[in-house]
């Protein structure tokens, strides 16, 4: 380590972690923060006592387009625990479901609008805005970001049985807004990312799942990196201001009031937890106005243990009408081959979710339950032996009609000083993809830096 620097990154979520191993992988003297008594803020496992088990606080997925995420999963040596089905399922009331493929002949059958009921004409129809949708993506016409996403598709002609059976329940969880008030701007630009790398790649980007829990998945692999490069991890480390002089940063002020020096920072935290912290930053108003209007938007999330299977066909389904109550049902029998002697365990998700984040646990159970009842035949005398709800009210940042073009840069005017999280401005929605590509930027930004002269 020939560089006396010391570096302090901010925040144990993704993109501090990233940010932590990637500035140890290339040997500077690092120490990370975080509030908390654990790392990987909001991608976390969750343990479930009654059941002797350990889910996670919400199914996350992963595209295949995430670059800056697998290098991150190379760099902690868990790139082998995500896998990618190249199939999701549909399903309707009554029990009705779809398969669609998202690889090869079978994916150009769902973007052709996978709904069973579609006449040829609405195929067709689908195929045509499909063909507009993707090339306004590239070339967004001027008042995209004036527009819902709803009103996007209205006004390019995608029919109801291709909005249906894809686009939006892809829109909700892009943005994890419904379509009414997403921002039609942040779901074209999302899109536009996955064109661009479906064609460098030249494959389509697909969706996947964690294989394992997401500590085993983002953590634990991170320990062994900072363990081997000695960094420094502390935790219940509350941070309340970021200390600059003479227009560089020297160190941060804690809440139990210790001063940390830093000759660099990395600012990993959420648009929730901003406040107060860059308060010697000149721009500090204009970030922390951002921070404020881009807002909150909540996720629910269930960990539901079944006395039996519900008869998915996949791992993953999307329940077409659930809006609100539920999004998507992950089949974690399926996607980690876990054992069922304890129950099987459904995870669902409500994205958007701003009725159901106010009930209670049990009325959250009792609304979803009823709801996989109409969806699932066999859930219609089956038990619930265990439940956990996990509820979020600021999941990630907001993406509604309006708030494109808030998110600040990770370069900030102090050029030790550099912003990370998935809510800075990256090529990405609110995902771990964006936090990562925050963080591989914010890095860059450092290891640019001119090294310091020796006296
Ligand atoms: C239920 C749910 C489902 C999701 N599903 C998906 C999905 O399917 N796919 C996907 O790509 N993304 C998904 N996301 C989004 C994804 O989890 C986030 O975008 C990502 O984890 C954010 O990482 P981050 O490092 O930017 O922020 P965080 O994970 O919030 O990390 C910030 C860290 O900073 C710490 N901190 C805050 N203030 C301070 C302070 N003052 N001092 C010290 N430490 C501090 C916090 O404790 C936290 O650990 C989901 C999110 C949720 C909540």
């Amino acid at each position: 380590m020939n560089d006396p620097r010391h570096y302090v990154v901010i925040g144990g979520g993704l993109a501090g972690l990233a940010s932590a191993v990637w500035l140890a992988e290339a040997g500077k003297r690092v120490t990370l923060l975080e509030r908390r008594g654990r790392l990987g803020g909001r991608t976390h496992a969750l343990a479930a006592p009654p059941v002797d088990d350990v889910p996670d606080n919400g199914q996350h997925v992963i595209a295949s387009g995430y670059d800056h995420l697998f290098r991150y999963l190379t760099s902690v040596g868990t790139r082998r625990y995500v896998a990618f089905p190249h199939q999701g399922v549909l399903r309707w009331p009554g029990g009705r479901a779809t398969v669609m493929a998202t690889k090869g002949f079978g994916a150009l059958r769902t973007f052709l609008g996978a709904h069973p009921d579609a006449s040829p004409a609405d195929r067709i129809r689908a195929g045509i805005a499909t063909a507009r949708l993707g090339w306004e993506c590239l070339n967004q016409p001027a008042d995209l970001a004036d527009l819902s996403t709803e009103q996007w598709f209205e006004r390019i002609g995608m029919p109801a049985t291709a909005r249906e059976a894809l686009w939006d329940w892809l829109a909700l969880g892009i943005a994890a807004e419904p379509v009414r008030q997403e921002s039609a701007k942040v779901f074209a630009d999302v899109l536009a990312t996955g064109i661009r790398l479906g064609i460098r790649h030249r494959r389509p980007v697909t969706i996947g799942y964690p294989t394992t829990d997401l500590d085993t998945l983002f953590v634990t692999g991170a320990e062994r990196v900072f363990e081997q490069h000695g960094v420094d991890v502390r935790y219940r480390a509350v941070v309340r201001r970021i200390n600059i002089h003479d227009g560089a940063v020297s160190g941060v002020l804690l809440a139990d009031g210790t001063e940390l020096p830093a000759d660099a920072v990395v600012c990993a935290v959420p648009n929730s937890n901003i406040g107060g912290l860059l308060d010697d930053l000149p721009e500090h108003n204009e970030i922390y106005s951002a921070a404020d209007k881009l807002g909150y938007t909540p996720i629910v999330s269930t960990n539901l243990y079944l006395d039996r299977p519900l008869g998915t066909k996949g791992e993953f389904e999307a329940i077409i009408g659930g809006v609100g109550v539920i999004d998507e049902v992950f089949d974690r029998q399926r996607m980690h081959q876990r054992d069922t002697s304890r129950g099987w365990l459904y995870c669902l998700t409500t994205s958007g979710a701003y009725e159901q984040i106010h009930k209670s646990q049990e009325e959250v159970v009792a609304e979803q339950m009823a709801l996989l009842r109409r969806y699932y035949p066999a859930a219609r005398e089956a038990k619930v032996v265990h439940a956990q709800v996990v509820p979020m009210p600021r999941a990630t940042f907001s993406q509604v009609v309006g708030t494109d073009g808030l998110r600040p840069d990770q370069r900030t005017s102090v050029p030790t000083l550099v912003l990370a999280g998935d809510w800075t401005r990256t090529d990405w929605s609110a995902t771990m993809e964006s936090a990562a590509q925050s963080a591989a930027r914010a890095v860059d930004l450092l290891l640019a830096l001119p090294a310091p002269v020796a006296v």
